[in-house]
């Protein structure tokens, strides 16, 4: 089916608001509006932006950080909204993601966008409003990033998508901490490399395992493009860099050496998980086993590695000062 007739099938596919026809609320339509701002990816988003606004320096109103908290939420569910509505047609081919809200007829796609418009526009004003605009700019420039650069241009077009698009996710803790101090230093730049670096070994260790669903939706992720070897190599490259990139905070004093060993140690289970990726899936000849486990591990290791690692560098500033 074309991209375009894909795209009227789903059209068609069913109304909906979050009240049934009786006016009543639907639970099960509810968690489809939920469903639409990504909540789980979202969790680890709206943690490191807790932990770039506990490190920064100075004094926030419990009520303007809690706030500030809210609006990146709030953000990175609304880019997850205009992502699914326009990328409804390739998550209606992929198995991972055609029960999505839309794909599945649940919600419109217009309806899909307009929420997700509204909840990006009022996050970032409410957040330029509560603490700063340094903070509301670098929300709206997530958003943006999230939502033209890596959803409308590069997705579609380059296996580098995620390499650049991955910027996105690596404002959140840069945006706590400009929400406190009105400014984006050294440390928020430290805070955003180490998610920058860390976002291709995240996502290709998952593109390796659902390469079948980029492959059937005509997406250019490095493992349909590439092959499982390359993106091996590279998810190994790029996370040799990581690890020691964990270390930084305690090389320029913005946290200790219990920070530091702590990410000595999860550095070091990082590149235990990624050898397993990259030694164990090919035979002699170079072909693949098939065989997922190590990918499918590395993926989940990612997430809480990055979990573990902001969890660190808070409880380091927080004990130690
Ligand atoms: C361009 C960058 C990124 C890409 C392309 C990407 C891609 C993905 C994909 C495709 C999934 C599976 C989602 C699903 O099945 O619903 C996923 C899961 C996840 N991602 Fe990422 N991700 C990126 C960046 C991030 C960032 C920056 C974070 C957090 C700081 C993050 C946190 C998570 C979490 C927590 C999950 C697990 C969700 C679950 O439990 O199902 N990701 N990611
Ligand atoms: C504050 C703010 C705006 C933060 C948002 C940043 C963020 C979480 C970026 C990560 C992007 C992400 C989950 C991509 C998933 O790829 P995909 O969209 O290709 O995945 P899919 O196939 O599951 O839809």
């Amino acid at each position: 089916m074309s991209e375009s007739a894909i795209k009227t099938d789903i059209q068609l596919g069913g109304a909906s608001a979050p009240l049934g026809a009786s006016g009543e609320l639907d639970l099960s339509e509810v968690r489809d509006w939920i469903a639409l701002l990504k909540p789980r990816v979202m969790s680890l988003v709206v943690f490191t932006g807790l932990v770039g606004l506990l490190v920064a320096p100075g004094h926030i109103h419990p009520v303007l950080a809690a706030t500030a908290i809210l609006c990146i939420a709030v953000a990175a569910g609304a880019s997850g909204a205009i992502n699914m509505w326009y990328d409804r047609d390739i998550d209606a081919v992929m198995r991972r993601t055609a029960s999505r809200p839309i794909p599945a007829g649940r919600i419109r796609p217009q309806a899909a966008l307009t929420f997700g418009i509204f909840l990006a526009i009022a996050s970032v004003v409410v957040m330029g409003l509560a603490t700063n605009w340094v903070a509301g700019a670098a929300l709206a420039g997530s958003i943006g990033f999230y939502v033209f650069i890596y959803t409308m241009w590069l997705k579609r077009r380059t296996p580098q998508n995620i390499v650049i698009g991955g910027a996105a996710g690596a404002f959140p803790p840069a945006i706590g901490w400009a929400a406190v101090t009105g400014n984006l230093g050294v440390e928020a730049l430290v805070m955003f490399a180490i998610i920058f670096v860390w976002t291709p070994p995240h996502f290709w260790s998952l593109a390796l395992f659902a390469n079948g669903d980029y492959q059937r939706a005509g997406v250019p992720m490095l493992p349909v493009v590439a092959g499982a070897k390359e993106t091996r190599r590279q998810i190994w490259l790029y996370s040799l860099v990581m690890a020691p990139l964990g270390l930084l905070p305690t090389v320029i004093g913005m946290a200790g050496l219990a920070y530091g060993a702590a990410a000595l140690v999860l550095g070091g289970f990082f590149l235990e998980a990624i050898w397993r990726v990259k030694r164990d899936v090919q035979d002699e000849a170079g072909v693949s086993r098939s065989n997922d486990a190590p990918a499918r591990y590395a993926f989940k290791f990612s997430i809480l590695y990055l979990f573990l690692l902001f969890a660190a560098l808070a409880a380091d500033r927080m004990i130690f000062g």
